[in-house]
Order: structure tokens, then C-alpha cells, then sequence
């Protein structure tokens, strides 16, 4: 087994070599070169989790790191603008320093700073949007809110995709490692919700007891190359679905009646067929094999139908907490005309469609907008419409057509927002901007777009969606000066 990375679980003292290191007193000297030893202060966390600290003033990037911690470290990578160092041993351990619960923390890949206490973790989580707009926007002090977290942060997921494949001790539902094409065990995973790992686990064990055969990308054999599960919060309800290379299932029935009986409490079982060997999960075919096409999910007083295929937020819990977060921001009083760019399936501008005049949404997946539409139809959101189209077109069109909404809410993925939408944006000046975002670097470089082109950046709400990894979603309210 791949070796662990340093998780918090095992002892500092098992981490120092056993020949003496060669502790960079280099101070004076002229380079650091890979397998030094430095001593690292750990000021605080990374993008991907990771603990940053300095060395020389050139950025040490200490994988397991954290902030407050003095760290002996090996070198293992030096480029032009960092240096990567892994610890060898602890000098000052954090009291935010914890065992990391899962026994795969470390080589999964899915969680990146389980090994920090929750308390740390939304401390790091607001530090990383303070740096950003330090950094980009140039801003020292922003209006940063408290963190939004969650009263228990574990089980929270209300899906999980997991990959099949034949290991030593059978069949084997899990992830790839980071950087890896070695394929993990994840089953009993505790951010997912634990009836979506039970489902998980029993569906694996009907498959392997049938003889149904695990897809092997190498000489295209087998079947079943995927199990996704997604569980109702509100509903309970829970849908199988199978992704299979081909749509020649081997005793269907059986498995239907085998898969009803170790889990009487599904509500849909269904088969997707992708036979292309893409990075994307699903193909274009969905066969309901048993039950119901979807399950049922609310978020207030919204209510969804969700097939296997269609996107919902992964943690119901904290969207509700993050969509609040919008409406207070959005300042609606049912006179205005809003905007919601990047919509998805909708679900932001629904929220916000009882408290304003009319909701534009704007989405690139033609899918997506048939959802959003279906969603708003099924909701009575009569002034909710939605577009197929990028929003960096669709805006400049609309205000080049005279269109001026009063606010527009956009919520980009990783990447930001497009300049053509930006300067859309700034031509229409609503009163003002709401920006839901889930990369603290594009949202603090498009927040100093906005302070030059004339908006003023009132607050910062960070809302922890995902505890345990390093993602970091805010919402930002900018508003015309
Ligand atoms: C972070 S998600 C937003 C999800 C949605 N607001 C919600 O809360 O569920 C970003 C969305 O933007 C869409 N997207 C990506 N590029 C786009 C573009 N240029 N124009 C419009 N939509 C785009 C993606 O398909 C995705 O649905």
C-alpha cells in the first residue's frame, strides 16, 4: 500500500529518520536543493490544505501542516516561486492538532485537513479569503463575517460516485488517490451520509454475489463501472444508479430482486450506459430498472425531483445557510429584476424569486436550464425564466438591448467570471452585485474589477459546505458607489 501521508494519527517521533538530519543551517548559504532538512513556521493554510509557512521569504508549502506549528521538514520539491517540504518531525505541535478519524485520510484524496480540529479548520478556511483579498484585491481589512459552519460537521454528503473495481479481497467501491490510477476503499466514508454508504455497501455485495463483473478499462471487459447513490435529506429517499460500460446487463431481475431485498428502503434503482471511455461519469442513456424516475428533495420550501443524472448541490444542510446568505445580500423588496448568472438547475434564483419582480437565470448546460425551468414550473416561481446560454453573451446582449437589472447574483465555477460578462456588468451598474464563490483567488481578482469600474465591497460571508476538505465557498456583496 502506497504510503500514508502525515495524518496527525501516528506519532511525531515515528516521523524522525534515523539518520541525523542535516538541518539546513544554509541560512548563509546559496540555494535549498531537495532532501535539505529547514525548519518551517507554519502561518497558515493553502488552497489545497496545505500549511505555508516561509523559508528565505520564498513560500514553503508543507503538506500537513498547521498554522501555529513549528515544522522540521524535508525538501522534496524547489521551484522558481515555492519550495515543497514534507514533515519530518514536529517541534511545536498545534492544539488544533487531530487524529484524523478516517483510516484512509491521507490517501484518498477526498479530504485534505481531517487532521485539523473544526474549530482550525473554519479559522484557516477565513484566513485563506483574508490573504486572497490582501493579495488581489488589495485590500488588508475586509468586513469578513464569521464562518457559517455546521453543528456536526461529518455525514453531510447526500451522494457519493464511487468507482468499482477487483482488489485482493474482492470488490471495491472507492476513489482513485490523488495523482494515482490506484483505486481506494472508501466504503464507510464519514462526510458521506451514512444511509448513502449503506447503500454503497450492499449494492457491491449483491453485485459480487451475482457474478455481475466489475468494467476494466484495460481490454474493454466487464461491466458495472460505477455506483452513484443519492439519498433525500428531506424525503429519505435513496436511488441506486449503475453506470455500465454496455446495456447488457446480465440477470437483471435477479439483481432488481436482490438489491430490493438487502435494501427495502430504496426508492428508485436505475442503469445509465456510458460505453465511451471519457473522464465524464454518466452517459447519455438512463434506464429506470425499478421504482421511481427520482427521489424527492426540499430545500425550504423549494421541492426538487432528482434523476440520476441531474446536478443538486452536495450539502443540502449548509446550501440553505449559503442561499440565505444570497438573499440577505440581494436586499430584494419585490420591486427588483435580478439576475442569477451561472445558475445550474436554478436553485439561487428560485430561492430569491418570492422576494423579487422577476428572476432572470442564465446557464451554458441546455440540461441544467430544462431542470431549472421544470423546477420553476413545479414551484409556482412564475417570474423565474431561464436562458441556454454562456452568461459572458447573454448579459452584454441583454443590456445591449436595454435591459438594466436592479441586481445580479453570479456564482462562477472556479474559474471566475469572464471579462466580456464583467464589463457587462459595469456597464449596467446594478445597484448591486452578489457574488457566490467557490475560489477565494478569481473571487478576490474579480472583486478589484468591480472597486475599479465603481462598486464599494460591503461584506464577506464564508459558508463551510464542504468540512474536512479545503473548499472554501463565500458569498460577496458589492454595491454601486
Ligand atoms: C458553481 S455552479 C453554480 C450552481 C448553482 N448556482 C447552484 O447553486 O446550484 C457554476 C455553473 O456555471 C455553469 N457555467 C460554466 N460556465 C458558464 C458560462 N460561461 N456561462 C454560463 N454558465 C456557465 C456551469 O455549468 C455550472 O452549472
Amino acid at each position: 500500500m502506497k504510503e500514508r501521508k502525515y495524518s496527525g494519527n501516528r506519532s511525531d517521533k515515528k516521523q524522525q529518520p534515523q539518520s541525523k538530519p542535516s538541518i539546513a543551517k544554509r541560512e548563509q548559504a546559496d540555494e535549498v536543493r531537495s532532501g535539505d532538512r529547514i525548519v518551517v513556521t507554519i502561518k497558515r493554510l493553502g488552497i489545497n490544505g496545505e500549511g505555508v509557512g516561509y523559508y528565505r521569504r520564498k513560500a514553503v508549502f508543507v503538506e500537513g501542516g498547521i498554522p501555529g506549528e513549528v515544522i522540521k521538514a524535508e525538501v522534496t520539491r524547489v521551484e522558481h516561486k515555492y519550495i515543497a517540504a514534507a514533515i519530518r518531525e514536529i517541534e511545536k505541535r498545534s492544539p488544533h492538532r487531530v487524529d484524523a478519524p478516517c483510516p484512509v485520510f491521507g490517501i484518498c484524496g477526498g479530504c485534505q485537513i481531517q487532521h485539523l480540529s473544526y474549530e482550525g479548520q473554519l479559522a484557516g478556511k477565513e484566513e485563506i479569503i483574508r490573504e486572497a483579498f490582501a493579495r488581489y484585491a488589495g485590500l488588508q481589512e475586509v468586513r469578513l463575517k464569521p464562518m457559517l459552519g455546521m453543528d456536526h460537521p461529518w455525514g453531510y454528503r447526500n451522494k457519493a460516485q464511487l468507482q468499482l473495481g477487483m482488489a485482493q479481497e474482492g470488490m471495491i467501491a472507492g476513489l482513485y488517490a490523488a495523482d494515482s490510477h490506484k483505486l481506494i476503499d472508501i466504503t464507510g466514508c464519514p462526510i458521506q451520509h451514512p444511509k448513502v454508504n449503506e447503500v454503497v455497501d450492499k449494492t457491491r455485495n449483491v453485485l459480487q454475489r451475482l457474478g455481475i463483473p466489475v468494467y476494466k478499462e484495460k481490454g474493454n471487459q466487464g461491466l458495472v463501472r460505477t455506483i452513484v447513490v443519492r439519498v433525500g435529506f428531506q424525503s429519505n429517499q435513496l436511488q441506486v444508479t449503475l453506470v455500465t460500460a454496455s446495456d447488457k446487463l446480465p440477470r437483471r431481475e435477479e439483481l432488481v430482486k436482490e438489491l430490493r431485498l438487502a435494501m427495502p428502503v430504496l426508492t428508485s434503482i436505475a442503469m445509465n450506459v456510458n460505453p465511451k471511455n471519457t473522464s465524464l461519469v454518466f452517459g447519455n442513456r438512463t434506464e429506470i430498472l425499478w421504482g421511481a424516475d427520482g427521489i424527492q428533495e426540499s430545500l425550504g420550501d423549494l421541492e426538487f425531483t432528482l434523476s440520476p443524472r441531474a446536478f443538486f448541490q452536495l450539502n443540502p444542510l449548509q446550501t440553505v445557510k449559503l442561499y440565505e446568505s444570497v438573499r440577505a445580500a440581494a436586499g430584494l423588496t419585490s420591486r427588483e429584476t435580478v439576475v442569477d448568472a451561472y445558475c445550474g438547475t436554478g436553485t439561487i434564483g428560485l430561492w430569491l424569486a418570492p422576494y423579487a419582480k422577476e428572476v432572470r437565470g442564465i446557464e451554458s448546460i441546455p440540461e441544467a436550464v430544462e431542470d431549472a425551468k421544470a423546477n420553476a414550473a413545479r414551484n409556482g416561481r412564475n417570474n423565474a425564466a431561464f436562458y441556454s446560454g454562456y452568461a459572458e453573451e447573454l448579459l452584454p446582449r441583454w443590456v445591449k438591448s436595454g435591459f438594466a437589472p436592479d441586481v445580479i447574483v453570479a456564482d462562477p465555477p472556479r474559474t471566475g467570471l469572464d471579462p466580456r460578462f464583467l464589463e457587462a456588468v459595469l456597464k449596467t451598474k446594478p445597484k448591486r452585485f452578489v457574488y457566490v464563490s467557490c475560489n477565494p483567488s478569481t473571487l478576490a481578482k474579480d472583486c478589484k474589477a468591480l472597486l475599479d469600474g465603481g462598486y464599494a465591497l460591503e461584506w464577506v460571508q464564508p459558508v463551510d459546505m464542504f468540512p474536512q476538505t479545503a473548499h472554501v465557498e463565500t458569498v460577496v456583496l458589492m454595491s454601486k458607489k
